[in-house]
């Protein structure tokens, strides 16, 4: 008791005294950085290096070592703070684009940087942060002054980690803001104490337009990491609404491994005089060099064959596969591990929940599995124990997106592979790749080691509806994914083997798409019926829109925090869909393909949902989801089905035209009766004699008969007049031997 007062003013001494202590630091670094200025425009990797156990900081005669030259962190001038968190973390050695970043951002000049994947862009854009809010010397009450933005809520989550190793010895209160996340109340209770932002823009426009009180007035650096993403269309509302809410008077940094050099993207975040540091920009590659990268051509209905022997083959990595829909990493997913590859898999879409996100982000990091994603995990992520092999099955929107997937792996100093899969009409994108200077070999694939699993795939679909309709959805997903891509020199749907891809899939027929027309064209081989043609009877919607449709739907892919107005951009989740399997919504969507293949056509049960056409065998065997493969049994199975929907299929046919021909006698009838009208008086009486028909023995006029077809009578009276036309085989017949046989296919 009797030492409390002594400690206490002990305790305030200290604190005092550290005080002290950090405003001569402070004052200190201050003067290092204004004296050791590099100058504009300069480029630090050109000085030459200062000797080892060269003293850093104030010198004998006063004057600052050269930190324009540091190759160490240890030569910056950083607070004592920072240096002992690098220092725990491991941080010893720059890289190149810290070595030419970090003299210019840390004496508060914007920076514009580009670097290779994988080069240690975030440590560049950190560590001026952390020191910037250290020397004003930054507290709770000051309120934000610092924002970082990053495209994606898991880059953001791994952002918040770094900035808390860098900062961890700091007294800044940090938080992380990005969709998904239900506590956003309470995030709006706290935000204004918050000193660093690391946020998504959509969840960072969302607090400041929902959040009282919420204000950047003070805000001293802003930095966007992959800024080329940030600055594209896709977010150009959003960033715009944000930066128009920050004070012009501040520090902005941008990086990138594929920066923007649009002149009107920087004008829009009014840099000043930037420095633009681009380390790699005279390497003999655009990719790390660790990473052999190579390519082949796999046709589309051959992609899961190859996808699904590539992964059979690599059962000890950590593969990324790269898909270009949540649906089909959905599909993809869910149907490889029915057929346990031998490896665990998961998967990362946009879809997801945000926990499941998380735990799958942190899963992957640190198992050995295959991870199927879309390009939610494309930039920016460092998984921690390193990927073996980044497969991109389908071809990336562009260079620059190729460049960030191959960059998950081979990152920092190590190795790593990645192979690209394109479909013969996507080749033109290696021309491509080559010119930006992407060192990608071409190579062919081992055909004998082909493991085909579109045969399980379609056994797997009998069993599992929900796969078919998730098939299906993939299928029509990728098609419009291509239909939509803006570089038609690499996807055209028109090049594309669409049915057999959709057979690839498992898929029993073909699903219709909205977007596009069925034609009959050339370009098919026997057994295809169509090839798909831009619908253009609505017109062609203007470049820019179709362009922010493609960009906000890709966005929607990553689920990134979007605002309303951006969404709205949308079609609906399945607006393309038209299922076999599934009962849809609006009316017009209810479209009878009448040029499908023979033998396609979909059977219903009593309650109105569609049964798999190879439902019965399913049902005989439920035990193993493979017991469907037996050749034979299938074989037979479908010839079966085959001839028995051919029979319905002629009834069919002449049920349609006996409909058609009854339509236009029905049409010549009212056209007669009209004439009628005139001379044999009253509407009644026409109805009245058709009723009578047969009670006063006297023939009825042929027109009312037809007329009268089409009232309420039942089946057998109807057949009866339908017989005065046409005596071969009535129409109830026909119906009730339709309805036999698609009987005798339910049983
Ligand atoms: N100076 C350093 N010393 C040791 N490791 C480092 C250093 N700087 C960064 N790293 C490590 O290198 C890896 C890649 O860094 P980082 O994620 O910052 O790369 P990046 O350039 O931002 O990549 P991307 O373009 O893919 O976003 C990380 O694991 C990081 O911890």
């Amino acid at each position: 008791m009797g030492n409390k007062p002594k400690s206490k003013s002990k305790s305030k001494a200290d604190r005092k005294e550290r005080r002290s202590a950090e405003l001569d630091e402070i004052s200190l670094l201050n003067e290092w950085i204004e004296s050791q200025k590099p100058d504009s425009g300069s480029n630090p990797l050109a000085l030459k290096p200062l000797p080892d156990n060269a003293p850093v900081g104030r010198l004998h005669d006063g004057s600052f070592s050269a930190y324009s030259a540091a190759t160490k962190f240890s030569e910056l001038p950083l607070s004592k703070k920072t240096m002992d968190a690098l220092k725990k973390a491991g941080y010893v050695k720059m890289t190149e684009i810290q070595r030419a970043s970090l003299p210019h951002a840390l004496c508060g000049r914007d920076v514009l940087g580009a670097a290779k994947t994988g080069s240690g862009k975030t440590l560049a854009f950190v560590i001026p942060v952390v020191e910037k809010l250290h020397k004003e010397r930054w507290g709770p009450e000051d309120g934000v002054g610092s924002i970082i933005i990053s495209p994606t809520r898991e880059l953001a989550g791994q952002l918040f980690d770094v900035l808390k190793t860098v900062g961890k010895f700091h007294n800044f209160s940090a938080g992380l803001l990005i969709g998904g996340r239900k506590d956003v109340e309470m995030e709006k209770e706290r935000v204004n104490e918050l000193n660093i932002l690391v946020c998504t823009p959509g969840r960072l426009l969302q607090h400041m337009d929902e959040t009282p009180n919420f204000e950047c007035s003070q805000l001293q650096i802003l930095v966007l990491d992959e800024a080329d993403r940030i600055l594209d269309v896709g977010f150009k509302k959003s960033l715009n609404a944000i930066v128009s809410q920050l004070p012009k008077h501040r520090q902005t940094m941008l990086f990138s491994a594929t920066q923007t050099k649009s002149v009107q993207d920087l004008a829009r975040l009014s840099l000043k005089d930037p420095e633009y540091i681009s380390v790699h920009e005279k390497a003999e590659s655009a990719t790390p060099s660790r990473l052999q990268q190579t390519a082949m051509t796999v046709p589309l209905d051959q992609k899961l064959d190859m996808l699904w022997s590539f992964v059979k083959a690599h059962l000890n990595s950590k593969i990324l596969v790269f898909l270009s829909t949540c649906k089909q990493v959905k599909f993809v997913y869910e149907a490889f591990k029915k057929l346990r590859p031998g490896i665990p898999l998961k998967c990362l879409h946009g879809r997801m929940k945000q926990e499941r996100r998380i735990n799958i982000y942190s899963q992957f990091c640190e198992q050995r599995s295959v991870l199927f994603c879309t390009d939610v995990a494309a930039r920016g992520l460092d998984f921690n124990k390193a990927v073996d092999w980044v497969v991109q099955a389908d071809c990336p929107d562009d260079v620059a997106s190729y460049i960030h997937r191959v960059g998950r792996t081979a990152r920092y100093l190590s190795g790593g592979r990645s192979v690209l899969f394109l479909t013969p009409s996507e080749m033109k994108m290696i021309d491509k790749l080559k010119a930006a200077k992407v060192p990608i070999q071409v190579i062919k694939p081992n055909m004998k080691r082909l493991q085909p699993v579109s045969g399980l795939l379609s056994s797997l679909l009998v069993k599992h509806s929900e796969l078919q309709e998730l098939a299906a959805k993939a299928f029509i997903r990728y098609m419009r994914c291509i239909h939509i891509q803006k570089d038609k020199d690499v996807f055209e749907v028109k090049e594309l083997p669409i049915d057999k891809f959709a057979a690839s899939m498992g898929l029993p027929l073909t699903p219709n798409i909205r977007f596009v027309k069925k034609l009959k064209g050339k370009q098919l081989s026997v057994g295809e019926s169509s090839v798909l043609e831009l619908e253009t009877s609505g017109g062609e919607p203007p470049a820019e829109i179709k362009r922010q449709k493609a960009e906000t739907n890709k966005l929607r892919e990553e689920n990134l925090d979007l605002p309303a107005e951006l969404l709205s951009l949308n079609d609906s989740e399945d607006e393309d869909v038209e299922l076999p399997t599934r009962i849809s919504k609006k009316k017009k969507k209810l479209k009878i393909n009448i040029h499908r293949p023979v033998g396609t056509r979909v059977v219903f049960d009593e309650q109105g949902n569609t049964l798999p056409p190879l439902a019965r065998v399913a049902g005989a065997n439920n035990d193993d989801d493979l017991s469907l493969l037996d050749k034979d049994k299938r074989n037979e199975y479908y010839k079966k089905m085959r001839e028995e929907l051919m029979k319905v299929d002629k009834v069919d046919k002449v049920l349609d035209r006996q409909r058609r021909r009854d339509k236009r006698i029905k049409e010549k009838v009212k056209r007669k009766r009209g004439l009628g009208d005139e001379e044999e008086g009253s509407d009644e009486d026409l109805s009245g004699s058709g009723a009578d028909e047969g009670t006063n023995g006297r023939k009825p006029k042929r027109s009312k008969i037809y007329f009268n077809s089409d009232s309420d009578d039942d089946g057998e009276t109807r057949g009866k007049k339908e017989s005065a036309i046409d005596d071969s085989i009535s129409l109830a017949e026909q119906e009730a031997l339709a309805l036999k046989l698609l009987d005798a296919m339910h049983q």
